[in-house]
């Protein structure tokens, strides 16, 4: 089969963030064979902030991660198996476990201005025979050539393609056209764009880099993302469609599947909601919505408040702690104010 584009779907990870990291196998099971049955070429599976996630800090998982990705695993025939991994979360071990149940790339993600923790997991996923990327998470937070400097070292390492990551959803067309640009003409591996539909731009924005050449694109299916989700994978595939751009995906099955399976499996239907909002406007990581919302019901203040807070103190992935200090700060001074 010839394809232009080449389409990750990662409901089964950036999904398990919308959720809180509640799949069961059945559903993982479920959804993966109709990915499968659809086309999609790969299906991205882990807890959400990657392999070896759960944890107090990033939200427990209901199913250990390497039962999903078993069972995902015995039902794909077609489509590969991929895994997140955020070096310092998960580490070269449970790398190898998902290798061996059979996964068949590796999604290894660092911030975008640290490149080089991820050397030790792009050479161990090659040593394992999987296909690599280089994930450069909020990809808003540096200056283009600090964006190009990192992917070249991703690119040195090994990885078989790189990323630009709006882990926020932040980032305008325009933005993304002249990131994508700037590595297709600086690295020889292929580009992905991984979007985030805070501000209403994930489609925009994935038509922006495809135009400048990435092939490589993430969706999920019905938005199950964090945040406002990602590009809308039967969307974009109907899109795609008719620009006469081959993603080799059943139009048709990836309804049924966003329709009859997804549409259950949401605690509430994907929409841009206030909060998510908010992450597209201040530049903070979407699967801090739902720990921003905790901490408000906690401290009696607004999300909003606090999520502005992160975004002017650049807080990233890994942060998550600081979620609450931002929040006891403000339930204190608007306490004193009183
Ligand atoms: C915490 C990992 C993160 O969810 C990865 C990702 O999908 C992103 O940065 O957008
Ligand atoms: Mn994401």
């Amino acid at each position: 089969m010839t394809r232009d584009i080449y389409i990750t779907e990662v409901a089964l990870r950036d999904g398990s963030h919308a959720i809180s990291h509640q799949y069961t196998v059945e559903q993982v099971r479920k959804v993966a064979k109709a990915l499968n049955d659809a086309g999609v070429p790969y299906i991205e599976i882990s807890h959400g902030d990657g392999l070896a996630g759960s944890s107090l800090q990033y939200g427990l998982s209901r199913t250990n991660e390497m039962e999903l990705i078993e069972a995902a695993v015995t039902v794909a025939d077609r489509s590969k198996i991929a895994v997140l991994l955020l070096p310092g979360i998960g580490t070269v071990k449970e790398l190898k476990e998902a290798a061996k149940l059979g996964a068949k790339m590796a999604r290894i993600a660092t911030h975008v201005t640290e490149a080089d923790v991820a050397l030790q997991h792009i050479h161990a996923a090659k040593d394992l025979g999987m296909e690599t990327v280089g994930f450069l998470m909020m990809a808003h937070m540096a200056p283009i050539e600090k964006l190009v400097e990192q992917a070249k070292l991703m690119e040195s390492y090994g990885a078989d393609t790189v990323y630009v990551v709006d882990s926020a959803g932040y980032l305008l067309p325009d933005q993304v056209a002249e990131r994508i640009r700037a590595l297709k003409q600086s690295i020889g591996v292929n580009v992905g764009f991984h979007g985030h539909n805070n501000l209403s731009l994930a489609m925009a924005n994935t038509l922006a880099a495809i135009k400048e050449g990435a092939t490589r694109i993430d969706g999920s299916v019905r938005c199950l993302g964090a945040g406002a989700g990602n590009t809308q994978t039967e969307v974009l595939v109907a899109v795609l469609d008719r620009m006469g751009i081959k993603t080799g995906v059943d139009l048709y099955k990836m309804m049924d599947l966003a329709e009859d399976i997804i549409a259950p499996i949401l605690q509430t239907p994907q929409e841009i909601t206030r909060d998510s909002l908010t992450l597209g406007y201040a530049g903070v990581y979407s699967s801090f919505a739902l720990h921003a919302k905790r901490a408000a019901a906690k401290f009696g203040i607004d999300s909003r408040d606090i999520l502005i807070e992160l975004g002017k103190r650049k807080v990233v992935g890994g942060q998550e702690d600081m979620i609450v200090d931002v929040a006891a700060e403000i339930a204190k001074s608007k306490a004193i104010s009183i």
